[in-house]
């Protein structure tokens, strides 16, 4: 769980955010005097008069803790402060000074039912050494309750990655804004639930936290086409286009299944077109009234299904391309895209971005973004830690979704949710691949444990009404 709707920032942006409040007269002592006080408070909460270990690292982030320490015992708890290193010159070693209570060398420190984790925040973090981390280990098992300090210890602030910290927290207090660790790679998990404490920075960025979409209701003068008119390829596959289909149903004016299927079925409001050729889905394409197609569920990657993926290329629709169209991309997937001029969203998963983009070179974040830049597309970077980027570089980053998502269909019903957004011509590309994903995620929600993917286009609609 992460706060909706608030900025996300690198490390380096962060410093830079807090670089331009010293400029602007704060102090450094200051500022940490409200970070710990963010934390006392939160820790408060939950200590529930439990004996408490503070954890000090040598940077600020174990000054926050110092302040912590000191605010938690004036306000009565019983308080010991494990430290690591010597405190740095600066905020840091002034809030060590100022802490006059139970202190110890982290390698002697014995379990504490509330733990706070000060060790490391923001800067660049090592792995710990064997001995700490094995200590380091025996501390958080030992605990009831693990609030950690900005960022879970021991974790990499910008790709999220767990460089082999034993540190899981219940909670986690991000001070000033939300960074990268709070919502993608291991740091989902180790983070816990995600609070966020305003401490006077302010803060910009072109990066967001997912936020419930605010969608409006139809107009009294609303038709089917006003609402929408999507398009579904069927292919190999028909039951993923169907999903879609169905999803798409939930909200769109009108949607169209095109493919092999002869017998028409459940729902009778979708429409069904016999589309077997080039000629029949190029006279099918032929409509200026189509809001957005979907081209990829269950579409296969033979002779047929690579001549719909190119006719599907060259209309002038909102195109989302899903599944097999993007493993038929591959490679060329941003030279070919680059060139389509109408609107075009990718919604791969890990492995079918990898294929279109490579594995390597940066976070999930920066390769999403480098992914929509080259080409000029919006990308759905699927996963529990779903990263949605403009070639903008703006992005949006959900993980508002359930781990019972994890189940064949479930990508289907996005694409089929995100045509419905796009093809109702209210809200921005962006904002439709937001809305989708939100819509998703809280359907999932929604339908608790072990569904399947008809079970969350049953709950879209409840979604759907959240957000009226
Ligand atoms: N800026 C501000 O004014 C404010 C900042 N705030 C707070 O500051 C935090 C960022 O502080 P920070 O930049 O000092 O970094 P932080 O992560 O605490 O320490 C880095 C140190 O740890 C060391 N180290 C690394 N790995 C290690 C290991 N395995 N084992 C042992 N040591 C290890 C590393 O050593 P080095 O690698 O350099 O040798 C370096 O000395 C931020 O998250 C927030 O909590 C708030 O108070 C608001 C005001
Ligand atoms: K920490």
């Amino acid at each position: 769980m992460i706060p909706p709707g608030v900025p996300v920032v690198s490390a380096a942006a962060m410093v830079a955010a807090e670089q331009a409040v010293f400029a602007a007269g704060a102090s450094q002592i200051e500022l940490m005097e409200r970070a710990g006080t963010a934390v006392a408070r939160e820790a408060l909460r939950f200590a529930n008069q439990r004996p408490v270990l503070v954890l000090a690292g040598p940077g600020n982030n174990g000054g926050d803790g110092y302040v912590a320490a000191r605010l938690l015992e004036e306000a009565g708890l019983d308080v010991t402060v494990a430290t690591m290193g010597d405190a740095k010159a600066g905020a840091a070693a002034h809030m060590r000074s100022r802490w006059e209570g139970r202190t110890v060398a982290l390698e002697d420190a014995a379990p504490r039912a509330f733990l706070v984790d000060g060790l490391l925040g923001i800067g660049k973090a090592r792995p710990f050494t064997p001995d700490l981390g094995d200590r380091l280990r025996t501390l958080v098992e030992g605990a009831q309750f693990v609030l950690s300090i900005d960022i879970p210890s021991g974790f990499d602030t910008d790709s999220g990655d767990d460089l082999g910290s034993p540190v899981t927290a219940d909670r986690t207090v991000a001070l000033g804004a939300l960074k990268p660790v709070h919502c993608i790679g291991d740091g989902l998990a180790g983070c816990g639930a995600v609070m966020l404490a305003d401490i006077g920075i302010p803060v910009e960025s072109a990066w967001h936290s997912l936020a419930r979409p605010a969608l409006a209701r139809p107009s009294a003068r609303a038709n089917k086409y006003s609402r929408g008119l999507v398009v579904v390829i069927e292919g190999e596959m028909p039951g993923a286009a169907r999903l879609s289909a169905c999803a798409a149903a939930s909200g769109a004016g009108y949607v169209i299944l095109a493919g092999d299927t002869a017998s028409d079925g459940q729902p009778h409001a979708i429409v069904r077109r016999r589309v077997t050729t080039p000629e029949t889905m190029t006279e099918l394409l032929d409509d200026s009234r189509i809001g957005a197609v979907v081209v990829g569920p269950g579409l296969g990657r033979g002779q047929n299904a690579r001549r719909m993926l190119d006719l599907a290329l060259s209309s002038s629709h909102a195109l989302i391309l899903d599944g097999d169209a993007l493993s038929l991309l591959g490679t060329d997937a941003g030279a070919r895209l680059s060139d389509r001029r109408a609107p075009k969203v990718l919604t791969p998963h890990s492995g079918e971005f990898d294929r279109m983009f490579g594995p390597g070179g940066g976070s999930k974040i920066e390769r999403t973004i480098a992914g929509a830049k080259e080409s000029g597309a919006h990308i759905i970077h699927k996963g529990g830690d779903t990263v949605i980027a403009a070639p903008s570089g703006e992005v949006i980053l959900g993980a508002n979704g359930s781990p019972w998502l994890s189940t064949a269909g479930t990508g289907d019903v996005l694409a089929g949710t995100l045509a419905t957004q796009l093809a109702g011509g209210a809200l921005s590309h962006l904002e439709a691949c937001e809305a989708a994903v939100w819509l998703h995620g809280r359907a999932a929600q929604l339908c608790g444990p072990a569904f399947h993917a008809d079970d969350l286009i049953a709950n879209l609609p409840r979604a759907i009404a959240e957000c009226l």
